[in-house]
């Protein structure tokens, strides 16, 4: 099976943690854009869902699907994203796709984190995806010295093919740290959190998945933590 083929499965199973009549939340990338179009196939059994993107608005609304303000729902009860990498214990590296930060406040308020992901993004210890974190602009230097200081190797992000910074939903840039063994996420992910000048980082251990789909060529696999 393909890479996409995998997502497409595991995007599929996630319909069976939808609950009738609720907002969802809904993240960003590959991974939750087949989630959404699972999702438009049975949009008359929720109230709509709470975006992570403002690409994720888009083709939620594309698709018909009402998407809610979060300023205006009280809670959410399940939220579904992918992740670039995913412990054994359910802790994550996200923001590939450069959303970290709005998916960090949805699933603060979500009951429940469904991760759906093909098996590439199962790892023992995380880090060899370089984690982003974003970071106000005017603050990008004096974090990228912190975040050297800690033994990470951060890189700038450009949008892709071009020298020119890439910004956020949120007007701010990100920095993917690489050379980085993590070995304890919630220590990092609050030790980078104290960072002045951070606006979050993509881990996502303290409050990491709940429920893992992991999409393997044995089918769909449940990880529950
Ligand atoms: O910012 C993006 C998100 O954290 C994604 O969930 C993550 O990058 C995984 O994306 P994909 O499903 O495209 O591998």
């Amino acid at each position: 099976m393909t890479q996409d083929e995998l997502k497409q499965e595991v995007a599929r199973a996630a319909i069976a943690y939808v609950v009738d009549g609720e907002i969802i939340g809904v993240g960003t990338g590959s991974t939750a854009n087949f989630f959404i179009d699972e999702l438009a196939l049975v949009k008359h059994r929720v109230k709509g869902a709470v975006a992570s993107s403002e690409a994720t608005a888009a083709r939620l609304r594309a698709h018909g699907i009402a998407v809610f303000d979060l300023n205006d729902v009280d809670a959410i009860a399940v939220y579904v994203d992918g992740a670039d990498e995913i412990t054994p214990g359910g802790a994550m590296i996200k923001g590939g796709g450069a959303a970290l930060t709005r998916e960090k406040i949805v699933a603060s308020v979500s009951g429940k984190f469904v991760c759906i992901a093909d098996g590439s993004k199962l790892v023992e210890t995380m880090g060899n995806f370089p984690l982003p974190v974003e970071v106000l602009p005017m603050a990008r230097a004096a974090v990228a010295r912190q975040l050297r200081a800690l033994g990470g190797e951060p890189r700038l992000r450009l949008k892709a093919g071009s020298d020119e910074v890439f910004i956020t939903d949120n007007g701010g840039q990100i920095l993917d740290v690489g050379g980085l063994r993590i070995t304890d996420p919630a220590g990092l992910e609050r030790e980078i959190d104290q960072i002045v000048g951070v606006i979050a980082v993509g881990l996502f251990a303290r409050r990491g998945a709940d429920v893992c789909l992991l999409g393997t060529s044995e089918g769909v696999k449940t990880l529950t933590f």
